[in-house]
């Protein structure tokens, strides 16, 4: 990749990790090098992580409005934390089809960017005719594995970005899947994509830093 709008998001999910430590890293990366890198940790860290400076994205929004919703992850709450981003319908946080869809309006009205998460070229497709600004593409069989997307079956990503792009231009495509390197983020960039989404290879990882000053060599 070459475009310095690329995005890094890395996705916290529940690992047992220091999320401002990894937010302090991903700030300072791209600080120092114009990368844009972006942390999605647990909702319950968003203002912690956001307090960085780091671009701070939430991994779920829930499809419902302010109202009698316990247990929900509101929107608007998510966007006063400091998010700017979120995730919708990752592979771990399925959702119905409706609820993809109010998932994204509950995040447009808090003018949070969106990433839906999809498993294949179809399913990418029918989520960029939804709208989101992304769709990332994780097959979920390399979730959490050591070879990335991009070299274990690149096809998945080339036939996404065409995918989503017959549906509408403007929905960014992005993959995911086993990146942990500049190498993954290259590869990924040219088969087409303009974001990577990645979680272990930074969470898990004994010195985060390296790992991120690595993938954004790829960019
Ligand atoms: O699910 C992912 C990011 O949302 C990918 O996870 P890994 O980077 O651990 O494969």
């Amino acid at each position: 990749m070459t475009d310095s709008d690329t995005l890094i998001l890395v996705n916290l999910k529940a690992y047992p990790c220091d999320p401002v430590e990894i937010a302090e890293t991903c700030a300072a990366v791209a600080d120092d090098t114009g990368a844009r890198v972006a942390v999605a940790p647990q909702a319950a860290h968003l203002a912690a992580v956001a307090d960085t400076g780091v671009e701070t994205w939430a991994q779920h929004v829930s499809p419902v409005e302010h109202g009698s919703h316990t247990g929900s992850t509101l929107a608007e709450a998510v966007a006063d934390a400091g998010a700017t981003g979120t995730l919708i319908n990752h592979s771990e946080n399925r959702l119905k089809l409706a609820d993809i869809d109010a998932s994204l309006a509950a995040a447009e009205r808090a003018d949070l960017e969106t990433c839906v998460c999809a498993n294949n070229p179809a399913q990418s497709g029918a989520a960029a005719a939804l709208g989101p600004d992304a769709v990332a593409v994780e097959p979920p069989e390399l979730i959490g594995g050591d070879v990335s997307v991009a070299s274990a079956d690149p096809a998945i990503v080339e036939d996404s970005v065409a995918a989503v792009e017959a549906v509408d231009a403007d929905v960014d495509l992005f993959c995911g899947a086993g990146v942990s390197t500049g190498e993954d983020v290259a590869a990924a960039g040219e088969l087409g994509a303009t974001g990577v989404l990645l979680a272990s290879g930074v969470a898990k990882a004994d010195d985060p830093e390296a790992v991120l000053r690595d993938l954004v060599s790829g960019v």
